[in-house]
């Protein structure tokens, strides 16, 4: 495992270099990995693990469109494709990628089949952590471990057939085996990390939870919408007002971050940007810190876990969000940024 200095800060990583592929080969050689669920995270995960040469299966409920999209992902109805429950069967490594609030549903289910020797992997902190809420408790002579790609399943699919790799946290919250870290390593490998940085199951929840509904999600739209309302509220046009809160900053000033950090991506910008930006960015820190302050302790008291457990359980929680995101597709801001997308000239038909 290498240290490496961030900011300051020795922690453990695990690099490709170090822990390649070939290993991760010959430490699965014998397991049968049992991919739960099919939403996300599953299709990105049972894919790489695939391609990667491992010995993968996938459960899931007959019947479903997620179950016609793993068989036209080249899964085998009744050789690498099975209900749930034979696939918990067949599986020495269990990955829970039921959405969170599912996984408790199935978790008695999930429980008898979990015979000593066997793996639990998860992608999140959430059941183990947030224990009291979802009656999550590993039988003592299992693994339980995760591996967390710290990005959309979408993307690590993605990144994975560019020959890039997202990068993924790792955390062990049980050795039964005394395999426990060569295991989900070589997991971690295996689904397609680029590399893999250490935390535990609390802190991996508790930051992952934040960074969502904060800078990630929650707290982006929130900006985005209200630098919008301004700009239109002043008499710009939506296009204008699109294109200087969002289209700029993912088209072009993102990327430069992306490649080589803030001060990079100021320093491509003109002196005038570069002084209002450094008067600014202070002042919005401040605005935004009490409600990141906030934030933060709703999901350390387990109130955003409940929340999550509580709406995402209804029968109806995909209709319900589905509304929502409906309204966010159908706000002014977000219609302004489809006709904006369509401009993009590697959107528009190729002139004969
Ligand atoms: N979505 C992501 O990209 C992402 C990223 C990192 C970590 N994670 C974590 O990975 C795990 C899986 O997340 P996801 O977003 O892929 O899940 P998801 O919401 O896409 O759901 C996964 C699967 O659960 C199935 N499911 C839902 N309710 C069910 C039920 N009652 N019984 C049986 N199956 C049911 C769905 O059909 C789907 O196949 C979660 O722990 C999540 O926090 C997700
Ligand atoms: C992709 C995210 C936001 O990083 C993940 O945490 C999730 O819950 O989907
Ligand atoms: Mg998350
Ligand atoms: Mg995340």
């Amino acid at each position: 495992m290498a240290k490496l200095n961030f900011g300051g800060t020795e922690e453990n990583v695990v690099t490709r270099e170090e822990f390649p592929l070939s290993k991760a080969q010959e430490v699965l050689k014998d397991e049968v990995v049992a991919v739960i669920g099919y939403g996300v995270q599953g299709p990105g995960q049972a894919l790489n693990q695939k391609d990667n040469g491992i010995n993968v299966i996938v459960g899931q409920r007959k019947g479903t469109k997620t179950w016609d999209k793993a068989v036209s992902d080249g899964f085998v109805p009744g050789e690498t494709l099975f209900e749930i429950e034979e696939a918990l069967e067949k599986g020495t490594v269990i990955c829970y990628l039921l959405s969170d609030a599912a996984q408790i549903a199935l978790w008695p289910t999930v429980k008898k089949h979990l015979t000593p020797g066997k793996a639990l992997y998860f992608s999140h902190g959430f059941g183990i952590t947030f224990n009291e809420q979802t009656g999550i408790v590993p039988p003592a002579d299992v693994d339980v471990f995760l591996v967390a790609p710290k990005g959309s399943g979408t993307s690590l699919r993605r990144m994975f057939l560019q020959g890039r790799g997202l990068n993924s946290s790792y955390a062990i919250f049980q050795d039964a085996t005394g395999k426990a870290f060569e295991r989900v390593i070589s997991l971690g490998i295996a689904v397609g990390s680029g590399y893999l940085f250490e935390t535990n199951f609390k802190k991996e929840v508790y930051s992952d939870l934040t960074g969502e509904r904060g800078t990630l999600m929650g707290c982006i739209q929130g900006i985005f919408a209200a630098q919008y309302d301004v700009l239109r509220s002043k008499g710009h046009s939506p296009s204008e007002a699109f294109n200087e809160t969002v289209e700029e900053l993912t088209q072009s000033l993102m990327p430069l971050v992306a490649e080589n950090g803030m001060d990079w991506m100021y320093a491509n910008c003109s002196t005038t940007a570069q002084r209002g930006a450094l008067d600014w960015w202070k002042k919005f820190r401040d605005a935004t810190k009490p409600v990141f302050e906030e934030l933060y302790e709703s999901v350390a008291t387990g109130k955003e876990s409940q929340r999550s457990i509580d709406s995402n359980s209804q029968p109806d929680y995909r209709e319900k969000l589905d509304a929502e995101l409906k309204e966010l597709r159908d706000s002014e801001l977000w219609q302004a940024g489809k006709t904006v997308r369509s401009l993009r000239p590697e959107n528009q038909a190729v002139e004969a």
